[in-house]
């Protein structure tokens, strides 16, 4: 017996692509219908919702889409509609417009209940906006390879990339061995050195560069020294986009100027091996993982995360219980306020016991002095 219609759903996947979009699109679908919903898939982020653009889902448009990367409902990390970049005046200024009007237009036509968006910082900041000056209902799921969302555990494809970047440690550990070189290994993370932390330990780096330990060059080279002295003729450094030196800048890649937050970070791992040739004499290489880390197929820990999370935002529609993240806490699946989740993103902690494990191994964080 079919079961009576409960409400209407729609779902869209915002800011940069990241491996489990689709597990939680296929979980949002399936647990919206198996509780008799319909459900909207919005293409492109909030730049479907924007120009309306937006296909009811059913079981065969997520059939198969598990272990796919990227996300089949399409992505941007650029519009924002209470901030968005309509085209360009007579000098080439953006001119920037508030299309909000249009967004809860959209979503009353198609008779939305509630918006789910599978974003990160961002994208939820933007969910939240929508929740408090516009009365939308929304609850959000946490995505993001950089892990920098607060309120979370967890983000889902951070694993895949720090699986992504694990390999890539090993792989350069026996070229850099044979060549007796400096490896660096630039990881992204924007403002925050989860990838680079976690992938270093599991890969085994001996410097470890994060942008909440700004770093000394001569603690890095002292690092390397000391490692020539044991015999070691090769060094791995794991470098996140956003580390900086102490009393220094960030490296800036480019600026993408109709973006809310244009800067993207690039280039500090090719800097770093020019200085540590320059200083050292020994050669250097530098590799950037880029946008691997993003593509491809999530691991099976992101798959169980993305499906959870997708199940349980679902769940808190049938609840009626609106405006909140989905978060993992101690392992369960919780709600949080999404005022909390959109706020300040979520940086390593200086004094963590991870940070703590990698200096007893005996890995820098290039704040190390020179008596240390
Ligand atoms: N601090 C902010 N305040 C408002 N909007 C933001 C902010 N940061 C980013 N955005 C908007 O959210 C979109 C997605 O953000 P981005 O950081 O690229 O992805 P994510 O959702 O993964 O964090 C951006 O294109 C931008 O329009
Ligand atoms: O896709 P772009 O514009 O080059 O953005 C790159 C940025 O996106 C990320 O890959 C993911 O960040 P978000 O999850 O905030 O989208 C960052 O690690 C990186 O700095
Ligand atoms: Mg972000």
């Amino acid at each position: 017996m079919q079961e009576k219609k409960r409400g209407t759903l729609a779902v869209l996947t915002g800011g940069g692509d990241c491996p489990g979009l689709n597990a939680v699109i296929r979980a949002v679908v399936k647990t919206a219908l198996h509780h008799g919903f319909q459900i909207y898939g919005i293409s492109n982020g909030f730049h479907g919702l924007i120009c309306n653009d937006m296909k009811l889902m059913s079981l065969s448009d997520v059939s198969g889409i598990l272990p796919r990367g990227g996300t089949i409902l399409g992505t941007t990390n650029r519009d924002n509609p209470f901030h968005y970049a309509a085209g360009e005046d007579e000098k080439g200024n953006v001119i920037y417009e508030d299309r909000r009007d249009v967004v809860v237009r959209n979503l009353k036509d198609h008779g939305i209940d509630c918006l789910i968006v599978i974003g990160g910082d961002g994208s939820l900041k933007i969910a939240h906006d929508l929740h408090r000056f516009c009365d939308v209902n929304v609850v959000g799921v946490p995505k993001t390879i950089d892990n920098d969302l607060p309120c979370t555990e967890r983000t889902f494809g951070f694993d895949t990339a720090m699986a992504m970047a694990t390999e890539a440690l090993d792989r350069l550990h026996t070229t850099a061995e044979s060549h007796h070189r400096v490896m660096v290994l630039e990881v992204m993370g924007r403002y925050a050195g989860w990838i680079a932390l976690h992938s270093g330990i599991a890969g085994g780096a001996d410097v470890i560069l994060i942008p909440e330990i700004p770093y000394d060059l001569d603690a890095v080279i002292r690092k390397i020294h000391q490692r020539q002295q044991n015999g070691k003729k090769f060094s791995i450094i794991t470098v996140a986009e956003g580390a900086k030196p102490i009393g220094g800048q960030l490296t800036i890649a480019r600026m993408v100027k109709e973006s809310f937050e244009p800067i993207r970070l690039g280039g500090i791992g090719e800097k770093l091996a020019r200085e540590i040739e320059e200083r050292t004499g020994i050669e250097s290489r530098c590799t950037v993982l880029g946008y691997l880390q993003r593509g491809g197929s999530p691991t099976a820990y992101d798959r169980v995360l993305s499906t959870r999370y997708g199940a349980a935002a679902v769940e808190a529609c049938l609840d009626e219980e609106y405006n909140v993240m989905v978060s993992l806490q101690a392992n369960a699946i919780v709600r949080v306020p999404i005022a909390q989740a959109a706020s300040k993103p979520h940086q390593v902690p200086v004094d963590s016991d991870i940070v703590r494990t990698g200096r007893e191994l005996g890995i820098s964080f290039g704040d190390e002095k020179p008596e240390d």
